[in-house]
């Protein structure tokens, strides 16, 4: 069976080759709202399930991967910043704080559409507003969920960090793995 990750995330990509199998990437548009009574968990699974769900229509016979990433901080749902200053306001909520990563992830074959979240604790080291500004005129932060990325820049600002990594990434490939076992992808093979 056809394996395809429905992610236009560079990231995402990156960590999947991890598993050493062939895969395809397609990308629906998917509307990313989310009903506000929802936990954390189900958000990033419905969101996930939308995005592999939407692939899975045009494709059929195949496995599709769907992912998303949110920052919760104090309870705040943080999606990507909508402008520097929405980066600005984040960086400084998650500035001397530990908040969550939440990653869901969604296998959607013909006969079943099997989901997971995964929580990361990051905690941010106290940040200044020069070393904010600084970082947001990078612009990495613009395409990230809670504006920042541990791969990159952003790992500057992290003091410790409680999960796992490539789920902050955007993907947690070793769970994933684990998974696509169970529907007959067994890594390096
Ligand atoms: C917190 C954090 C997030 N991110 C990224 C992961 C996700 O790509 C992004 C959150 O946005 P998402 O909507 O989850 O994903 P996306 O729009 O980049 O890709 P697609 O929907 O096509 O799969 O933030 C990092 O790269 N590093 C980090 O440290």
């Amino acid at each position: 069976m056809q394996l395809v990750l429905a992610s236009s995330s560079p990231r995402r990509k990156q960590l999947l080759r991890m598993l050493g199998l062939p895969f395809d990437i397609l990308v629906s548009d998917v509307d990313e709202s989310f009903d506000d009574n929802l936990s954390p968990s189900e958000i990033v699974q419905q969101l996930a399930h939308k995005k592999a769900y939407a692939v899975w229509q045009q494709v059929s016979d195949a496995c599709v991967i769907g992912a998303d990433t949110i920052v919760v901080c104090e309870g705040d749902v943080l999606g990507k910043p909508a402008s520097e200053q929405d980066a600005f306001r984040m960086l400084k909520r998650l500035s001397g704080k530990t908040h969550e990563v939440w990653t869901g992830v969604a296998i959607c074959t013909t006969n079943t559409c099997v989901t997971f979240a995964e929580k990361t604790d990051v905690t941010f080291w106290p940040l200044s507003d020069e070393d904010i500004w600084a970082y947001i005129a990078t612009k990495e932060p613009l395409d990230k969920a809670g504006a920042y990325g541990i791969q990159q820049r952003g790992a500057l600002f992290v003091q410790k960090i409680d999960g796992d990594y490539f789920s902050v990434v955007g993907l947690p490939i070793a769970k994933l793995a684990r998974e696509l076992k169970k529907f007959g992808f067994c890594p390096f093979r």
